[in-house]
């Protein structure tokens, strides 16, 4: 018989990589990899996406297993972050090479810890704001290594992929979950309500995957394009906004990632109000 703290890392690891795959799998979206096309992207398919989001299940099971019950720590930080960057080889060497999931496994990899600490029972607002306590401890093995994000941020003085961690999420809790809720109550289809949360965080967030391709000139151009298709009904014209997104080689990888954030938050938070045997029919 499986403990408590097996069954909700299985869970939780199950939740986060369904995550990924809805998100990769919503179309049309903006610049990124789909079902119709690769985006602004030549390295990446959608079959390599779902390659590597499947490969991340155990890093997932992992950092909630080691995270069950504990508080925020020093300890707690850097034992994820080594649980991490095995993640992040083992995306690498499912993919060729390719960053696909590089700034997910941060993410849905800290949610994932918050929730654990939780043992699956705190709020999306108490999960959020453990994930930002243990983003905050200092990194203290991180290769000094120049990514494109770090790169980025000290240019253009951005938070990045890290600020939107240590702040506990505020675009999400902000923008794409009330975006979310909102859209589902005005009785959009599921698709619809998430392509509009996805427009609501590029019309909002300091991508540095689209500040390091085209500065800021590009990351204006994103915010203000996705603003202006969120006030549309019809959501098909987003083909022109992907055609534009491609032609400018845009491609909004962070609020991809923080879609799938949005989804992993959603999805475990319905989670709490069922008994063990409905969650497992759930995330069959
Ligand atoms: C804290 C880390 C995320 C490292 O951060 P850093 O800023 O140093 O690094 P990057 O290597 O650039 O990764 C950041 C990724 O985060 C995504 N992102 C960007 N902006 C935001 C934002 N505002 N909020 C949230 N997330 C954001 C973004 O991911 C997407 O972009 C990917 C493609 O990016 P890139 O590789 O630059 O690709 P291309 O444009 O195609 O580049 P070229 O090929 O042309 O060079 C795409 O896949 C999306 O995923 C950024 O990639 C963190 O990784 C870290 O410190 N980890 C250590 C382990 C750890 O502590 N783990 C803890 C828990 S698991
Ligand atoms: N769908 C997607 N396309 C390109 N980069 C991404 N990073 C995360 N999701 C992505």
């Amino acid at each position: 018989m499986k403990s408590e703290m097996q069954s909700f890392s299985d869970i939780a690891a199950k939740v986060a990589v369904r995550s990924l795959i809805e998100e990769v799998e919503l179309t049309p979206k903006p610049g990124l990899v789909d079902q119709v096309n690769t985006g602004a992207h030549q390295d990446l398919t959608l079959q390599l996406m779902i390659k590597s989001a499947e490969t991340l299940t155990d890093t997932f099971k992992n950092i909630a297993f080691v995270s069950y019950g504990r508080n925020p720590s020093q300890a707690l930080r850097e034992e994820i972050a080594a649980i991490g960057r095995i993640g992040e080889r083992k995306m690498f060497e499912a993919t060729g090479g390719v960053n696909t999931h590089k700034g997910a496994i941060w993410a849905i990899g800290l949610l994932v810890s918050a929730a654990s600490i939780g043992k699956g029972r705190f709020t999306i607002k108490e999960i959020v704001k453990r994930a930002g306590e243990i983003a905050s401890f200092p990194d203290r093995h991180c290769p000094n290594t120049n990514t494109n994000g770090r790169i980025v941020t000290l240019k253009y003085g951005v938070g990045g992929a890290r600020g939107e961690a240590q702040q506990g999420f505020p675009h999400i809790m902000k923008f794409s979950l009330p975006m979310l809720y909102r859209s589902r109550a005005y009785g959009l289809t599921e698709e619809k309500a998430r392509l509009k949360t996805l427009l609501s965080l590029i019309a909002h967030v300091d991508d540095t995957c689209i500040l390091h391709r085209g500065g800021t000139e590009a990351l204006m151009f994103a915010k203000k394009k996705a603003a202006y298709f969120l006030t549309k009904d019809n959501l098909e014209c987003i083909n022109t906004l992907d055609e534009e997104f491609i032609s400018r080689n845009i491609s909004p990888g962070g609020s991809a990632d923080l879609l799938a954030a949005t989804l992993f938050l959603d999805k475990i938070h319905a989670l709490k109000a069922v008994d063990e045997v409905q969650k497992y029919e759930l995330i069959k």
